[in-house]
């Protein structure tokens, strides 16, 4: 069977500007993405989840199409991503709404772009505001609704258009705990309802294991995918407290095992990083001083 997507051989780098302790500036390559290679299935929850900066938001732009592999390819139902599309559904950490636009008009407004006409428009936005249970603030503005209910509607915009695969960048990683909670919960019935094929970036190893029927664990930078674990729960929306359970905590162990050398490695690099930088800014003041 074909994947629904499939990642294939992909590379990414960026060319960053650095001062090497001189006035001059030199454009230096740095390896985001290195070999990754994933398929994922029609109506699958995938997870991916790694360190910081390992490239997990340059993995979810690729596939969004928003920018280029340098090499290597994302297949969706076969054919090439090449750019963005209404296919794929994007929501991202920060709401992204329209704030002159009610509830229900940020809703619409994906249909508005596939030229649904008005009537229409309204009636499906009302059933995706309902879906995500906002009936009865549909007419607020973004500034009166809390962030759990700004990313509900965020949610119910990129489902509105039906998109083929929802990719979900860190959706739930600004809001509270109990907000968080309720709303991994609330994704997982409306994954149910829609059978969206859904890829979902988190730094969190629970709401990894909470939420994936996979997890694809990456490597610090550059980024790699180091294993795909399989979460094997059968009723993941029941009633029963998943996270107690044995299975759930042995599983968010064995992906801690594998995770936590990539983050002692990712916290370094880091390091380095200011390191390099606070190094340069000396030099450069000792330059400009000494001349
Ligand atoms: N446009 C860009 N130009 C230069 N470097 C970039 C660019 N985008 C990302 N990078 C670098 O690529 C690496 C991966 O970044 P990315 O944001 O994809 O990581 P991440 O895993 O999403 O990080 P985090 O979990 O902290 O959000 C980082 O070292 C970052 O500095």
């Amino acid at each position: 069977m074909t994947a629904k997507i499939s990642i294939q051989n992909v590379q990414k780098a960026f060319r960053i500007k650095r001062n090497l302790g001189h006035l001059k500036e030199v454009l230096q390559p740095i390896s985001a993405l290195q070999d990754i290679n994933l398929d994922v299935k029609q109506g699958e929850f995938m997870v991916i989840v790694g360190p910081s900066g390992c490239g997990k938001s340059t993995l979810l732009d690729l596939l969004a199409g928003l920018t280029k592999p340098n090499s290597g390819q994302i297949l969706l139902d076969g054919k090439a991503i090449t750019g963005p599309n209404l296919d794929r559904g994007i929501v991202f950490q920060q709401y992204a709404l329209f704030p002159w636009k009610t509830a229900l008009a940020n809703v619409e407004f994906g249909l508005e772009t596939k030229g649904v006409g008005r009537k229409e428009r309204k009636q499906i936005a009302q059933e995706y505001i309902n879906l995500v249970g906002l009936a009865g603030f549909e007419h607020r503005y973004p500034h009166e609704l809390s962030g759990g209910m700004k990313q509900r509607v965020a949610i119910a915009r990129s489902l509105a258009y039906d998109p083929e695969v929802l990719l979900m960048d860190e959706p739930f990683a600004a809001l509270d705990a109990q907000t968080r909670e309720t709303l991994q919960s609330e994704l997982l019935r409306i994954w149910e309802t829609t059978k969206k094929t859904i890829i979902f970036i988190t730094h969190g190893i629970e709401e990894a294991v909470y939420l994936g029927q996979r997890v694809a664990v990456m490597t610090s930078r550059p980024g790699r995918i180091k294993e795909v674990i399989d979460v094997p729960f059968e009723a993941r929306t029941s009633e029963e407290d998943l996270r107690s359970n044995p299975e759930f905590v042995k599983i968010r162990h064995q992906i801690w095992d594998l995770l936590k050398d990539e983050v002692h490695r990712a916290q370094e690099q880091e390091k380095d990083k200011t390191l390099k930088a606070n190094s340069a800014k000396s030099n450069v003041k000792g330059v400009a001083s000494d001349g």
